[in-house]
């Protein structure tokens, strides 16, 4: 057994230790040369885990070639480089997608974008509260696993789990996958709360009425409740609108602060998903239908299209309604 993990970002490079952790060993693909050295050479991944020790069965590479002997891949790049990580890897190998996200131009999610890049592998999804530091350090973690072939989540689920790591079976796809991808543009509107000293009520609501807007936009998009309430909606909701570890939070607080989208988004060399997703979960809500205020209050935000000020007012000015 080998796994493969495709992208060491802190999330990649956490789950190749994940993996890891029992000797087994993975083979680590990463796009940067000095992150494929530092790996192989010191063990550490100071460009985006830092402070963590790796285990020496992490063998980092650049080339995909080196994966052609995994019987499993994690797909762990930011959702908009998805589609040319995914056509570059070995066909047929199981992917599990691990990135959270909307693609933009299409409105698909990753899982159709993997279907569509790689047409012979099987699919899988895992998403939750997971914060990378937390799971490289091997704190205890619950998360999401779906898969449509039942048999196939089992047999991934039994091959990811570790002592402190508990992937929870489901067979919707789209429910965990839109849940990861919308809770990402709710953790920015909950920064900007607490950026602009909204205070703690502010942000419940938030979490509140932003959950009621992952449900409406889920359930037209086929998702069941039951997974938009359980680790991969609500859980990581909860998680990511809580803390500044979190970096769409972050970048939510920066705006709330007053800062300008544009001076926050210019040569940040994380990722902060929820800005690539807003406004393509937008254009997508609006053509279904579903009312998504909060939604279109971050986009406004991250598009400098309206004072921070105005986008408060629009928000609390919305004609009352039953809950
Ligand atoms: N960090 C977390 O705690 C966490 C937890 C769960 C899910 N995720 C998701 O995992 C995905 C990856 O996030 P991360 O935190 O590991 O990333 P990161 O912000 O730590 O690092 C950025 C990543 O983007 C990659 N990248 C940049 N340009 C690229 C390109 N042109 N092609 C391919 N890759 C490119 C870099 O190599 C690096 O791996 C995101 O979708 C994120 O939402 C992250
Ligand atoms: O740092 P964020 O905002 O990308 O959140 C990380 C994970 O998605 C939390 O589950």
């Amino acid at each position: 057994m080998k796994a493969g993990v495709i992208g060491a970002g802190a999330w990649g490079t956490a789950l190749a230790q994940l993996l890891a952790s029992d000797g087994q060993p993975v083979a680590l693909w990463a796009l940067e040369p000095d992150v494929v050295d530092a790996i192989n050479r010191t063990h550490e991944n100071p460009l985006y885990l830092a402070n963590i020790p790796l285990s020496s069965s992490i063998a980092a590479t650049g080339s995909m070639a080196d994966l052609s002997d995994c019987d499993l891949l994690l797909v762990v790049s930011p959702a908009q480089h998805l589609r040319s990580v995914v056509a570059q890897a070995p066909a047929g190998v199981p992917l599990v997608l691990c990135s959270k996200g909307i693609e933009a131009g299409t409105s698909l999610l990753m899982s159709q974008v993997a279907q569509e890049a790689q047409p012979t592998s099987p699919i899988a999804v895992l998403s939750g509260p997971t914060f990378a530091h937390e799971v490289a350090k091997g704190l205890p973690t619950a998360i999401t696993l779906a898969c449509e072939d039942r048999e196939l989540g089992q047999r991934l689920a039994a091959r990811i789990a570790r002592p402190a790591f508990r992937p929870y079976l489901s067979d919707d796809v789209i429910g965990a996958e839109i849940g990861g991808a919308v809770k990402n543009v709710l953790a920015i509107a909950c920064g900007v709360a607490e950026g602009a000293g909204l205070g703690l009520n502010a942000r419940a609501a938030l979490i509140s009425r932003g959950f009621a807007e992952m449900t409406r936009f889920g359930l037209a998009r086929g998702a069941r409740a039951e997974t938009l309430g359980g680790l991969s909606g609500l859980g990581d909701l909860v998680l990511t609108c809580s803390s500044t570890n979190s970096r769409n939070f972050s970048l939510g607080k920066g705006l709330g602060g007053g800062g300008s989208a544009t001076d926050l988004l210019s040569n940040r060399r994380t990722v902060a998903e929820g800005a690539h997703t807003a406004p393509v979960l937008r254009d997508a809500a609006r053509a279904a239908g579903v009312e998504m205020p909060v939604v279109e209050a971050v986009c406004a935000l991250l598009m400098e299209a309206a004072p921070l000020a105005q986008v408060i007012d629009a928000l609390l000015a919305r004609p009352l309604r039953p809950e």
